[in-house]
């Protein structure tokens, strides 16, 4: 006499075992997917509760790059610290920005401290009236800064000095005077606006390329530095942004350069690039290049490849050398 259990071919265990499995890989594929959304969401969240009342110091928010942070910061509800030179023009922004209405979220009407980067008898006194504005400072973004043309032959030492007071001594001071309040609160982000020139040397840029590796070194020690004390470093290097930055420049005899460069023209809006602050401000982002294909290939082949980086270099030295003695 058979069994009466029914006898099921080798093939058909197979196609069940498949079965089994795929609806397996399923469900562990939508399980991961969906901790990736739940993540994602957190993240978004914590970054909005992270910038929603924060108090936000923007160095250098008068033009440019600056300025546009401002917007997008504001509109994210951040309670605003515009720091420049020019008192009228930061006043003026203050008073545009508490005018619109074009965020969601609760925005605030942004403070304004007028005082001199490169000026090293200023910081302490404009540090103290950053923290008399809301009382304490969430996130630092270091942003101002001057640029430089000129060959290394031609250029005196002074103008070095003045390049690196705005872009590493001044901003250097500022976080050094603010840093105690975050320590003492265990909370705070230190954010600099650098430029792929932090990370490669392009020749007649020797002083602010300098300012910024600088810059970066700085940031990089600070990070680890303050991890244990809560304080995050956020090192940001864009590439060329369609601002004032070339008009601005310090050229080698120390005058204003006045070009506005075709490189400069042709870089990235500063509102897109602005975009891209807050989102890696949000998410205490470490270190972000935001710079085309190009740039961030050289980023990697000045590690990789020195030796052909600095031909290359070199061979861009002569050819723009050539082009200026024609
Ligand atoms: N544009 C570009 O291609 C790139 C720019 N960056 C960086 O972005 C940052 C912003 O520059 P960007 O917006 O392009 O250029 P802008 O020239 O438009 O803006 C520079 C800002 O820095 C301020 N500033 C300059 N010197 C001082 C000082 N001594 N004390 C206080 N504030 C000062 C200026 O204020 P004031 O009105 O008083 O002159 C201005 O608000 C800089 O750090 C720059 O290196 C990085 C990569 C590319
Ligand atoms: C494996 C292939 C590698 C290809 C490498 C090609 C090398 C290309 C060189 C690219 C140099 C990029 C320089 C970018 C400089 C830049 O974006 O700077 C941003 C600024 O801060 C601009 O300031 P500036 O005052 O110089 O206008």
């Amino acid at each position: 006499m058979s069994s009466a259990a029914p006898r099921r071919s080798w093939l058909t265990v197979r196609a069940m075992d498949v079965v089994t499995s795929a609806a397996a890989l399923s469900l562990l594929f939508g399980c991961v997917g969906l901790l990736g959304l739940l993540l994602t969401l957190r993240q978004r969240s914590r970054m909005k509760a992270h910038l929603q009342d924060a108090v936000v110091v923007i160095t250098g928010a008068t033009s440019g790059l600056g300025r546009e942070c401002a917007k997008v910061f504001h509109a994210a509800g951040a309670k605003l610290v515009l720091c420049g030179r020019n008192r009228e023009a930061l006043e003026q922004l203050a008073r545009e920005l508490a005018a619109s209405r074009a965020s969601e979220v609760r925005t605030h009407t942004p403070s304004t401290v007028t005082f001199d980067l490169a000026d090293p008898g200023a910081t302490a006194a404009a540090a103290a009236e950053i923290l008399r504005c809301f009382g304490h400072v969430d996130v630092l973004i270091n942003n101002a800064g001057v640029s430089y043309r000129g060959a290394v032959l031609d250029t005196p030492v002074d103008v070095d000095k003045r390049v690196m007071e705005t872009n590493y001594f001044g901003p250097v001071a500022l976080t050094k005077a603010l840093l105690p309040s975050m320590v003492r609160r265990q909370w705070g982000h230190v954010v600099a606006i650098s430029s792929v020139q932090g990370k490669i040397s392009v020749p007649f840029r020797s002083a602010y390329a300098a300012s910024k590796h600088a810059t970066q070194a700085f940031c990089d020690c600070l990070r680890a530095e303050l991890d244990q004390h809560g304080v995050a470093v956020t090192v940001l290097s864009p590439g060329y942004i369609r601002t004032n930055l070339s008009l601005n420049a310090i050229a080698a005899d120390g005058s204003r350069y006045g070009v506005m460069d075709e490189t400069t023209a042709r870089g990235r809006m500063p509102a897109d690039v602005a975009r891209d602050v807050l989102a890696a401000v949000g998410r205490r982002q470490q270190d972000v290049v935001l710079a085309g294909l190009a740039p961030s290939a050289a980023i990697y082949l000045r590690t990789l490849a020195p030796g052909l980086f600095f031909r290359l270099m070199a061979s861009r030295a002569r050819k723009e050398q050539k082009a200026k003695g024609s």
